[in-house]
């Protein structure tokens, strides 16, 4: 079995996590690179900053910092990627929407890597494929906004690496110390998740326990008795097979991402290795619906790192456009480089999803292809909640696997907004969350998650869609 990143705990000469990297400010090596040319051109969504010296001075901190991740992990996240992109593998992606400092506990990082493990191990089954596991994690800290300003007349919340959720103006004021408090937390929170990783979180026997637990006290728990009876049977035939110790019934891999919104931040992690340069705040970085302009400074940037990197695709995407990102972002036409996100909402993915994708097959880019059924399917409740209904996320992504059966393509991987505590954010599900509940435990600093229970009842029912 190939070493994962967690277990090269003997780096010796040779091993790819010796490979040195180094920061990449103002040399000649990142101008050839063009890790700055983004910052010509025209940028959406920029940090309302008030001081760019100060800015600056934040970023020469970052410049030097020891980064978040690796190199080789972002060179195994992209061979992961490839096996997707070739239809051998499955892609799960999941987190909160806004991770913010004072949720950045070991309890709330333990609650939500293991609802994605969760998830993983029933999707994992009913694909009979690997799961890639990506959480938003360690970096999720920035937000694109609909408005610059909330309904009270503050500037709006940028998540917390620009400015703070407290609605008072000054809190609100763009302050770029911030980014050094959003890498400290993305540290802690890599260095807890790497240390339970290998220290019995991931055990495929301890998350199985947890989905029959789910099974057994949610109210549509009957209706996922099948699969997770015969998850049961699978892994019993595994121990008598006598396969009780293999690593890969106690170990996973959980690689982080974020939107890749303030570029000072991920600018100031790059590190050049190899005559490439990594974006080592995370290992995927995806761009916005909001920001994917062309020839604007976020879609510059992501182009020029080797990292896996992701483009939302909103329902008014056209299939020139789609073609047009993957000639920037993935010139070599490299498997597991690119992978398009398509966050339609569940009344226009059958009509806006299809003309994409077969001019994106037609034209013979490889790119995986990903369902977000959270950011199309958003609406405001009767009592003034931003909230999602669980059954258009669930027909979301029921019409991204009827259009890729259509189209013979791979239905890659699912991209969702969920916490594992039992929040009131998203309406519906087998608790039937409705209106009037969701003031109960509305706890979201920006978009509604799933619950746990949402979540896994999701993963059940694309376990569902999976095996047809
Ligand atoms: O996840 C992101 C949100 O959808 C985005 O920040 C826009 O949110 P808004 O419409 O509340 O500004
Ligand atoms: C802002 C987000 O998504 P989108 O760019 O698709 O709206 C997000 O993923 O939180
Ligand atoms: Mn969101």
């Amino acid at each position: 079995m190939r070493q994962e990143w967690h277990q090269l705990s003997h780096p010796g000469v040779g091993n790819p996590g010796l490979q040195t990297t180094r920061p990449s400010t103002d040399s000649a090596e990142d101008a050839a690179l063009g890790l700055d040319r983004w910052r010509d051109l025209p940028r959406a969504q920029t940090p309302p900053w008030p001081d760019p010296a100060a800015v600056v001075d934040v970023c020469r901190v970052l410049d030097n910092v020891p980064s978040i991740v690796a190199p080789y992990e972002v060179d195994l996240l992209r061979e992961r990627l490839a096996l997707v992109c070739d239809g051998k593998a499955f892609l799960l992606q999941g987190g909160d929407c806004a991770e913010t400092f004072v949720d950045n506990t070991e309890s709330h990082l333990l609650a939500n890597a293991r609802t994605l493990l969760q998830m993983a191990v029933v999707l994992t089954y009913g694909a009979s494929l690997p799961v890639v596991k990506v959480a938003r994690v360690a970096g999720q800290y920035t937000k694109p906004r609909s408005s610059p300003t909330d309904a009270l007349g503050l500037p709006a919340y940028r998540g917390d690496m620009i400015n703070s959720l407290e609605a008072t103006a000054e809190a609100r004021v763009a302050d770029p110390q911030r980014m050094i408090r959003a890498y400290a937390n993305s540290a802690a929170a890599m260095n807890m998740l790497r240390a339970y990783l290998s220290g019995g979180l991931a055990d495929l026997h301890g998350l199985h326990d947890w989905n029959k637990d789910f099974v057994r006290s949610s109210a549509a728990g009957e209706r996922y008795e099948a699969i997770a009876r015969e998850i049961d049977r699978a892994l019993a035939f595994i121990q008598a097979c006598g396969m009780t110790d293999d690593e890969a019934l106690r170990k996973v891999t959980l690689f982080c991402s974020h939107e890749a919104l303030a570029l000072e931040y991920d600018r100031a992690l790059t590190r050049v290795s190899d005559n490439r340069a990594y974006g080592l705040s995370g290992h995927f970085l995806w761009v916005g619906e909001r920001t994917r302009q062309l020839d604007g400074a976020h879609i510059d940037y992501i182009s020029r790192i080797a990292n896996p990197v992701g483009v939302k695709l909103g329902p008014g995407t056209s299939p020139e456009q789609a073609i047009e990102l993957c000639e920037k972002l993935n010139p070599d036409n490299v498997p597991g480089k690119l992978t398009l996100i398509s966050r339609m909402g569940n009344h226009k993915v059958r009509d806006a999803l299809p003309p994409i994708v077969e001019k994106v097959t037609a034209a013979g880019a490889r790119v995986v292809w990903q369902c977000d059924p959270m950011h199309g399917n958003t609406h405001e409740s009767s009592n003034g909640y931003k909230t999602r209904h669980f059954d258009r996320i669930v027909d979301e992504v029921l019409g991204y696997f009827e259009v890729h059966r259509n189209l013979e393509t791979h239905p890659g991987g699912l991209h969702v907004e969920l916490t594992g505590e039992d929040v009131t954010e998203c309406l519906g599900g087998a608790q039937a969350i409705q209106d009037i509940d969701l003031p109960g435990r509305y706890e979201t600093a920006c978009d509604p998650r799933l619950n746990t229970q949402q979540s896994l009842e999701l993963a059940f029912l694309v376990a569902e869609m999976l095996r047809g």
